[in-house]
Formats: structure tokens, sequence, C-alpha cells
């Protein structure tokens, strides 16, 4: 393969990390001359906007606007996200074109004045900017405060080391693709605290019909996270799934067969409703499908509404 690259990111200390590993995968898959693939760093309208929650701003899709874009101009051939933050929706002429294997899927605790969810004293304080998260530790620890807490994880792990909060949550794959997994102090069960869509996994989009650039990520496919993501998306799709939803689910693969678990919480954690299905993996989109509408069909309605 005598091809160059260009590899749209932002430019996040995690999203340069992910956009190396494409990087690296290529070069190493196809012996590439490391000049052959460029980085190119984008500045998203989602990274310029610190001050309050995105949900706010206009949601997920900041984030990925302005490299798609650059996807569709030409200015670059593919783009690497961290799946959870790619929106159900793909820019028109963009595709999915590889997935990574994952990562951990969990979440892990952070404590400062304490190191487990259960430890942390009545009423202590919890900086997240995920509703999920937010749902799910008062779910269990009604008594606690949960506060909105963006930034990078940098910015996060210093707001924790100032004492401005007991404790954050953060995707343990995030952490240890920055070499932080030292600061967690507690991973959370999947089952209890139930990961994002998409947490762990990366995803690579390129031009849709771009067949050059999609047999070059083939070798770096992995067709089991794949099948979790296509699964995991589908639940997301039929939900609609919003910033403004606390939703969860995981997709797990073995061999043939993937298992799904998806669930909509109500905002103060204390109501959940989910859904499971089990199937061939190559259903992945009918499973994950089925469970949303099964979910979307028990939902009390104000849970719906959230919806919009
Ligand atoms: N929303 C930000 C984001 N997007 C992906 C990750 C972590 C890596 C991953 O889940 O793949 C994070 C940080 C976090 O939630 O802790």
């Amino acid at each position: 393969m005598s091809q160059t690259f260009r590899i749209g990111t932002r430019g996040s200390p995690l999203a340069l990390w992910q956009a190396h590993r494409v990087r690296d995968g290529l070069i190493e898959a196809w012996g590439l001359a490391p000049d052959a693939v460029e980085i190119v760093v984008i500045r998203t309208t989602g990274d310029a906007i610190q001050d309050r929650p995105l949900s706010e701003a206009g949601g997920k899709g900041l984030f990925v606007k302005e490299i798609d874009e650059a996807l569709l101009d030409g200015r670059v051939d593919l783009s690497v996200h961290s799946a959870k933050d790619l929106p159900t929706a793909l820019a028109e002429g963009t595709e999915l074109a590889a997935t990574l294997p994952r990562a951990d899927v969990r979440d892990v605790l952070i404590g400062g004045s304490a190191p487990t969810l259960d430890a942390l004293r009545e009423g202590a304080v919890v900086g997240t900017a995920s509703l999920r998260r937010g749902a799910l530790v008062r779910r269990r620890r009604p008594d606690l405060k949960v506060v909105t807490f963006r930034g990078n994880v940098h910015s996060r792990l210093e707001k924790l080391a100032s004492g401005e909060v007991d404790a954050t949550l953060l995707a343990l794959a995030g952490l240890t693709r920055l070499g932080l997994e030292r600061h967690a102090t507690e991973i959370m069960d999947a089952e209890t605290f139930p990961p994002a869509l998409g947490q762990g996994a990366i995803a690579v989009t390129a031009r849709a019909g771009d067949a050059a650039t999609r047999e070059a990520l083939a070798k770096l496919d992995c067709p089991a996270t794949a099948a979790a993501l296509i699964c995991e998306r589908a639940f997301l799709t039929v939900l609609d799934g919003s910033c403004r939803t606390p939703i969860a689910g995981l997709a797990r693969v073995n061999g043939d067969t993937l298992s799904f678990r998806g669930m909509v919480l109500s905002v103060d954690g204390a109501r959940a409703v989910e859904a499971t299905r089990e199937g061939a993996a190559s259903d992945a989109a009918a499973l994950g499908a089925a469970a949303g509408e099964d979910v979307r069909s028990r939902a009390p309605a104000d849970l719906l509404a959230a919806f919009g």
C-alpha cells in the first residue's frame, strides 16, 4: 500500500491517544512509512464550550460536526472517536469504517475523601457531567449531592485534588489510555453501574464509498466489538437517546452469541426500566432495536418525556 492517510481528531489528550492508536495500527498493518499517516487536529464547538452542560448547548454532535466537515471536504480521510461520543445519526456521506477492540467498559470512582461510593459520608458531593452517572449514583446513594462537572480528565482530577468535590466518576478505558488508572479508588460493577452505550470502544469513520480507506481500516476492525457497538447504537436510536436522558447498557459478544442489557433511568435514579436480549451476533442491530422498543413500551410517560 503506497497510500497516505490523514486522520481527523479532536485535540484532547484522550482523542490524540486514540488517533495515534489508529495511526500506529495502520502503519503496522500495512508496513507504511511513518510520514504516510498524518494526524490533523480539529477544534470543535464542543471543545470551545466549557462553562455549561453540553446538553444545554446542543448535545454530543458538537464534538463531531467540524470533524465531519473536514472528512466531507477531503481535508482528512478518516476520523477517530470515542464510540460513546458518536451521535447515533452519523453525518450524511460518512460511515462507520472500523471499530477497534474494546477496552474495559466499566466506570471507576475516584474518591478524594473516601475510596468507594458506599464509604462516602452522608451528603458528600459527587461531580459528574453525565446524567447516567448522576442517576446511578443517586439510585444507590440518594443522600449524595451530584454536581455538574465538566472538562477533560486532567482538569477533573485537579478539581478533586482541590477538594471542590468528594468524588468523581470516569471511564476506566479513558483513564488507562492516559496512564492515570492509579487514581481510581473503586471499579464500578457493570451490572449495578452499567456503562454508557459504546463506552470503551474506539470508532473510526470515513467517507461513505471510500473503498480504499475502508479496506485499509478493515485490518484494524474487531468484529465482536463492532457487533456490540451496532447493537448498543440500535438501542440508543430507538430511544433517541440524547444528553438529557440517563441511559445505560452493554452488549457482550461471546463467540457467535450476543447478550444485551439496556436501561433508562429517571434523573433522580429512583426508577429504572430495563430490557435484555440474547441472540446471534449477526442480529446485533435487531436485538438492540427490540430491547429499545421493549423499554419504550414499558417506560412511564414522564420518563419518556425526557426523549422529547
Ligand atoms: N465523554 C467523554 C469521554 N468519552 C470517552 C471517554 C472515555 C473512553 C471511552 O469510554 O472509550 C470519556 C471520558 C469519560 O467518560 O470518563
